[in-house]
Order: C-alpha cells, then sequence, then structure tokens
C-alpha cells in the first residue's frame, strides 16, 4: 500500500495578515515537491486571506463543531470552515482536549462534521508525560483511538495525527524506535477497528518538536506518512526543510 507523504502546518494561535508572504513562500516551495502532500491549518481569520495567496496548497482550520450552526458563542463550524475556502480541519488537538476539555466522544463527533461538510480531517491523539513514565502510552493512544475515529473512517478524508503530549513544543522527540512502536499500536488499532486493508489506507503523522533537523528520520519511521509541524511551520525558513525531507525519502 502506497500511501503519499502528507506534511501539515498547524500555526494553533499565531499569525496575522503580516504573515501571507510566509504562507505564499511555503505554497511555492509545496508546489516545487509535488510528491508529496503539504497543507497549512491557520486561525479561523487568516483562512480566507491565506486561500488568496495559497494557490494550490490545502489550507485547513484547527478545530470545528459538531453541528453545523447553533447558539455557541465562540465556536466555528465546519460549513463556516468551508466557506473560507478551508480543506482541512485539525480534531482533538491535545492542546484543546487539555484546554477545552474535549472527550473523544466529542473529539468523533467533530471529526464526523468536518467530513459531512467535505473537509479532509486529521484527528491528534497522544499521551502526557506522565501516562508515559507510567508505561501507558499505548493503552492511551489506543483508547483516543478507539474513543474518537468517526464513523466511516476513510483513508481518502482521515489521517491519525500521534502526538505525544510531552513531546510539542518542547524540543524532545521519542526515539525513532518509540515512534515506530506507537505508529505500529495505533495501526494495529485501527486493523482491529476498520479491518486491515482500510486501516492500510489511513496515513499516521508524527508530532511533537519536528525540525528540519530531525524531519528525515521521524518521517522514515516504520508506519509513519509524514508530519504534524507546530512552531517549524511558522515560517518558510523552517518549514521548508521539512517539506523537502519528506519528498526525499
Ligand atoms: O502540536 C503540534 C502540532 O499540532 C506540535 O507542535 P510543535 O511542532 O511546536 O512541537
Amino acid at each position: 500500500m502506497m500511501r503519499r507523504k502528507l506534511v501539515a502546518g498547524n500555526w494553533k494561535m499565531n499569525g496575522l495578515t503580516a504573515s501571507l508572504p510566509e504562507i505564499e513562500a511555503i505554497a511555492a516551495a509545496a508546489a516545487a515537491n509535488p510528491g508529496v502532500d503539504a497543507a497549512l491549518c491557520l486561525p479561523a481569520t487568516l483562512i480566507a486571506p491565506a486561500v488568496t495567496v495559497a494557490g494550490a496548497l490545502p489550507i485547513g482550520g484547527q478545530d470545528c463543531h459538531a453541528k453545523d450552526s447553533g447558539a455557541h458563542t465562540g465556536n466555528i463550524a465546519a460549513p463556516m470552515l468551508g466557506e473560507a475556502g478551508a480543506k482541512l480541519v485539525i480534531v482533538g488537538h491535545s492542546e484543546r482536549r487539555a484546554d477545552q476539555g474535549e472527550t473523544d466522544a466529542c473529539v468523533k463527533a467533530k471529526a464526523e462534521a468536518g467530513h459531512r461538510h467535505g473537509l479532509s480531517v486529521i484527528l491528534c491523539v497522544g499521551e502526557t508525560l506522565d501516562q508515559r513514565d507510567a508505561g501507558q502510552a499505548e493503552e492511551v493512544v489506543t483508547a483516543q483511538i478507539a474513543g474518537s475515529l468517526p464513523d466511516g473512517a476513510d483513508g481518502a478524508w482521515l489521517s491519525i495525527a500521534y502526538e505525544p503530549v510531552w513531546a510539542i513544543g518542547t524540543g524532545r522527540t521519542p526515539t525513532e524506535a518509540d515512534v515506530a512502536a506507537r505508529h505500529g499500536a495505533v495501526r494495529a488499532k485501527l486493523s482491529e477497528l476498520l479491518g486491515a486493508d482500510a486501516a492500510a489506507r489511513l496515513r499516521i503523522l508524527y508530532g511533537g518538536s519536528v525540525s528540519g533537523a530531525n524531519a528525515a528520520a521521524l518521517l522514515a519511521c516504520a508506519d509513519g506518512d509524514g508530519a504534524l509541524v507546530g512552531g517549524a511551520s511558522l515560517t518558510a525558513d523552517k518549514f521548508v526543510p521539512i517539506i523537502e525531507a519528506a519528498a526525499a525519502l
């Protein structure tokens, strides 16, 4: 099963229109590396302006509500992202699971909402440092998959991002053997839930302190199909080498 690599940037709560030239430069580099799928998930306010400079680079959001509209102050719905020009959405990021108390059931409903409105979905899972130190990483991650995998999960629109919470923004990364083991556990759980053929079509991304320096090694881990990149996706300078590392694999 040949899965194309996906390198997606998550800008989190960063980015004003002053960053549009960076987006344009990232889009140009993505176009120059057609063997890799690249994407940028931006703050909602930046989606529509980014689409005007991004060419073929897919622009996405970082969350969507499970419902299409309603009395949910401050939230954003999948049809709104789609109308702004988004092609994808991240759901279940650990920062939202922690800060907004999102449960697996809530994340599942959000993933289904994104798909219902034609968005590709990146579903995030990952253990905390305490869970890892207690030897529970695999159990936590597979339970998150079981609880938050959307109905109708299909690799045509869904990717899984394995992001150990302790590796996010810390400069610390798991060993390649750890990443491969965790990806393997995710794939095995997907096989159990969807069957081996369907599981083999889903992309599994690694996220957490990915940089130009470590991308080649992290992207080459068994069962890995790309990266979800935070800090190093904010500028073309830092993000383009990661796209190029994926292209060189
Ligand atoms: O959370 C992440 C991407 O969603 C990873 O963030 P960093 O790449 O900044 O560690």
